[in-house]
């Protein structure tokens, strides 16, 4: 991954509300085909992060380059390539499913280049969100989850090279939240495009991210893998096994050499082996926990 293109790249980014300052100090970047979850506590400045980096909201300081342009001065090419799921509903209501993403795709046409043909196929899509069997439904007689299957659709509509998607999964049901899923891990197999979202389902960031971003008090405090993450809070795995009707068990920072070294040397007479890391909401809380603890002291 680390050979891919940076299309994303935050740095010092600083936004200030009247006299409120919501992020002091951003930065992190992404890399092509990057699946990225953006965690923190309610009002930490994820939704204002990702509306600064749609070109939405004007930052206060900082250097923001997304797709190599600057989103404050992003023009109609560079919107084109940049797709965007917000959390609040535009409402469409009179409209048919498949009328509104085969309309709202036709602006995406002109956009195409040799390497990408704009948009995706209306139907395609469909399929892809689960709405088949409401695809001649107009939008108002939508359930809540749906529309927000579709507001995931419209984000998708126009192929982009990169998606922003604010809470994509509030709200929906665990089938659909499943459907939504296997969407994107579909699109990060591609590899083409980077995805970033905002979610308070850690299972979901879990499962999902090649990349997790905590944001806590207006500045990143960690980034990294899950596992990463974990490390950098409960340092050590749990391994447990049996051998000759006796169970065993130790904590280490190198679990995958103990695994090797125990087959290696015991093979199939191992048991019920288990190596148990801290869970990415024990690593999260006591982020959090820490930050804040920290804040407050400052
Ligand atoms: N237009 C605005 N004017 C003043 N303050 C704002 C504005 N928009 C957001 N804020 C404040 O900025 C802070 C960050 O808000 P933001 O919506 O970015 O947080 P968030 O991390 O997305 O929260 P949540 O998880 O609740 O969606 C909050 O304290 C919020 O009250």
């Amino acid at each position: 991954m680390t050979d891919r293109a940076v299309v994303l790249h935050v740095e010092g980014l600083r936004m200030r509300y009247g006299t409120t300052d919501v992020l002091r100090d951003v930065s992190f970047q992404a890399r092509q085909g990057e699946v990225l979850c953006l965690l923190g506590p309610n009002g930490a400045g994820k939704t204002t992060t990702i509306e600064i980096m749609e070109g939405f909201r004007l930052r206060s300081a900082g250097q923001v380059d997304v797709l190599g342009t600057d989103p404050a001065r992003g023009d109609e090419h560079w919107r084109a390539r940049v797709g965007i799921v917000l959390q609040s509903w535009r409402d469409h209501g009179k409209w048919r499913v498949r009328e509104l993403l085969e309309h709202l795709g036709s602006y995406y046409r002109a956009y195409s280049t040799e390497a990408t043909t704009r948009p995706w196929d209306a139907q395609r899509l469909i399929t892809a969100v689960g709405l088949t069997e409401q695809a001649d439904k107009k939008v108002r007689m939508l359930s809540g989850g749906q529309r927000r299957r579709l507001d995931v659709a419209i984000g998708l509509v126009g192929r982009p090279e990169l998606v922003f998607l604010d809470e994509p999964t509030a709200g929906l049901d665990p089938v659909a939240r499943h459907g939504f899923h296997e969407l994107i891990e579909g699109l990060a197999e591609e590899g083409e495009t980077t995805i970033l979202l905002t979610t308070h389902d850690l299972a979901e960031a879990e499962k999902l991210a090649d990349r997790i971003l905590v944001l806590e008090g207006g500045r990143i405090i960690a980034d990294g893998t899950a596992a990463e993450l974990a490390r950098q809070i409960a340092g050590e795995d749990e391994v447990s096994w049996t051998h000759c009707g006796r169970s065993f068990r130790q904590s280490t920072t190198e679990s995958t050499r103990l695994v090797f070294e125990l087959f290696k040397e015991y093979g199939e007479a191992i048991g019920d082996l288990e190596v148990r890391r801290a869970s990415l909401e024990d690593t999260y809380l006591s982020l959090v926990r820490q930050a804040e603890s920290e804040g407050a002291a400052r």
